[in-house]
């Protein structure tokens, strides 16, 4: 990347900077190859954060399904980290988990269990057999105590696990069908709308080397970090983040080296060699020492996290754009790369942090208000659709993180809040499901590489050339929605 005029002389965020088209010969958006370039070479860049409010199994599941990954929070037991990452390794690559009921399901249950994936349907199901479908615009329209036998349509299109993507997108068609169940010899396999059967032909999925769907963990850094990675790497994780606020810290180098050597020891008795992220700074000397402590990836980001107050409360962070381009430029020196950490709220954000050598991107909040993010689909007066987020270092999740010390310790770690406790996201209502972020994301992405006539992320990072722009130059590049 190279600025356009001179290098500024202050730091930077992503709305103050733009990128200029360059001459290109890469002739279609769909040319573009997104893969990562943070060594773990995801088909696609991005990271759903390791925050309570946003990554779980179902995040976990959809995001590989796509070519990202998702990170189990550290707060999360490791017995239910275990469990989750061996329901996403034995979740189809290809097609959609179900959400399956029994015929006397409650209309109210099975609605609450709809919200949790976009598909919009629920299988009914009794003793592995298929008896059929409950959509949600069927649901409400039942009373809630009414039960999913009395609602489903038997009007269902099975396919065969054989059938290609196209074939299922044939058969919707013809059929005027929104959603195919995919059956193996008669066993419930999963679904496909028509959305997804075209998704299967642009994205690749995320997969370990036995093709099963790939899936991260977060290890904090206080308590017995050996065990923790250890059970991390047996649950199955493929990435393990070593997750702090204030990653350049003694505490975090000292994790760090014996997350290491328990991944070395690992990868020596079963040669699945697995990366060690490791954040967050926002320096070129962080991120030096995080590379020398261990870490194959350092996370980047301090403060401009949506659920969180750091900046406000202490006065401490960097502007992400010029953080991530500083990290970016020292780890690569080292061999290493960074992965883009917070503060992203359009496809531009994640398009400028690539552009600023990111390998990938990890986004938080703005994944918390979609279906697959772990909370409850809830409702405001108005009706509209969110989800409850909140920070991390919030004093409702530091509560849960210390539920196991006395309640004196627990009160005194409470003092020490930086992050919201409760926030609304908002279920787009065009883009409700965490797939229809993705679909804007990497088309916004795509576009900007061939904007820069790249081919690919390497190539997108060298040839970026990058603007500075007034409050003015940031406006007025919104749409208008309303005449002015
Ligand atoms: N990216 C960001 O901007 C931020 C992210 N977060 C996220 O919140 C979660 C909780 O992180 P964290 O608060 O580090 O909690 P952790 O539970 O990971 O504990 C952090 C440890 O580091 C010590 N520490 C020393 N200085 C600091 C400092 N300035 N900030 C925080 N801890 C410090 C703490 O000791 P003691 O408590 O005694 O001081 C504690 O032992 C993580 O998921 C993290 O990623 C949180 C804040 C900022
Ligand atoms: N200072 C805090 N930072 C937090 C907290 N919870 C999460 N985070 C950080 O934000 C990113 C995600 O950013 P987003 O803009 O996409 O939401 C996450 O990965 C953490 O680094 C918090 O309570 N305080
Ligand atoms: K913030």
């Amino acid at each position: 990347m190279r600025f356009l005029n001179e290098t500024p002389a202050h730091d930077l965020t992503y709305s103050d900077v733009f990128m200029v088209p360059g001459r290109s010969d890469v002739t279609s958006r769909l040319d573009v190859d997104l893969t990562s370039t943070d060594g773990l070479a995801t088909p696609l860049p991005l990271v759903a954060a390791n925050m309570t409010a946003v990554s779980g199994r179902r995040m976990a599941e959809t995001m590989a399904r796509r070519g990202g990954l998702a990170i189990f929070p550290q707060d999360i037991p490791a017995d239910v980290v275990a469990r989750s990452i061996s329901k996403v390794k034995a979740a189809h690559p290809v097609f959609d988990t179900p959400i399956t009921v029994a015929p006397d399901t409650t209309v109210g249950e099975t609605l609450t269990l709809i919200g949790k994936r976009s598909h919009g349907v629920a299988v009914v199901v009794q003793r592995d057999e298929v008896l059929g479908l409950v959509s949600a615009s069927d649901a409400r329209s039942a009373d809630r105590f009414a039960q999913a036998k009395d609602v489903l349509t038997t009007d269902v299109s099975l396919m065969d696990v054989g059938a290609s993507p196209e074939d299922v997108f044939n058969k919707l068609s013809e059929q005027h069908q929104k959603v195919a169940v995919v059956v193996d010899g008669g066993r419930l396999v999963g679904i496909m709308n028509s959305k997804g059967a075209l998704r299967s032909n642009i994205y690749s999925p995320a997969l370990d080397e036995q093709g099963r769907l790939r899936a991260g963990v977060a290890v904090g850094i206080n308590g017995d970090v050996a065990a923790k990675a250890r059970a991390a790497l047996e649950a199955g994780a493929d990435v393990l983040v070593m997750d702090t606020a204030h990653g350049h810290q003694e505490k975090m180098i000292g994790a760090l080296r014996v997350a290491r050597d328990v991944r070395d020891a690992y990868a020596g008795e079963t040669g699945r060699h697995v990366l060690v992220v490791a954040g967050n700074v926002v320096t070129a000397q962080g991120t030096v020492d995080l590379v020398e402590a261990g870490a194959d990836i350092i996370k980047v980001g301090v403060g401009p996290g949506a659920m969180c107050t750091t900046r406000m409360q202490t006065g401490v962070g960097r502007p992400q754009f010029s953080a991530v381009l500083e990290a970016a430029g020292a780890a690569a020196e080292l061999g290493k790369s960074v992965w883009a950490d917070g503060g992203v709220k359009f496809p531009r954000d994640v398009a400028l942090a690539l552009a600023a050598g990111a390998g990938s991107v990890m986004i938080g909040s703005w994944f918390a208000g979609t279906h697959e993010s772990t909370g409850d689909q809830l409702f405001d007066h108005e009706g509209r659709a969110y989800k409850e987020s909140f920070g991390m270092a919030s004093a409702r999740a530091v509560r849960q993180r210390t539920r196991e010390q006395s309640a004196y310790d627990r009160a005194r770690a409470a003092l020490f809040e930086e992050g919201i406790s409760s926030s609304r996201m908002y279920l787009d209502p065009a883009r409700p499901g965490i797939e229809d972020l993705l679909d804007w994301i990497t088309s916004g992405v795509r576009s900007s590489a061939t904007y820069a006539g790249a081919r690919n992320l390497t190539e997108f990072a060298e040839r970026a050339v990058v603007g500075v722009q007034s409050g003015s130059g940031f406006e007025e590049g919104r749409p208008v929605e309303k005449s002015w």
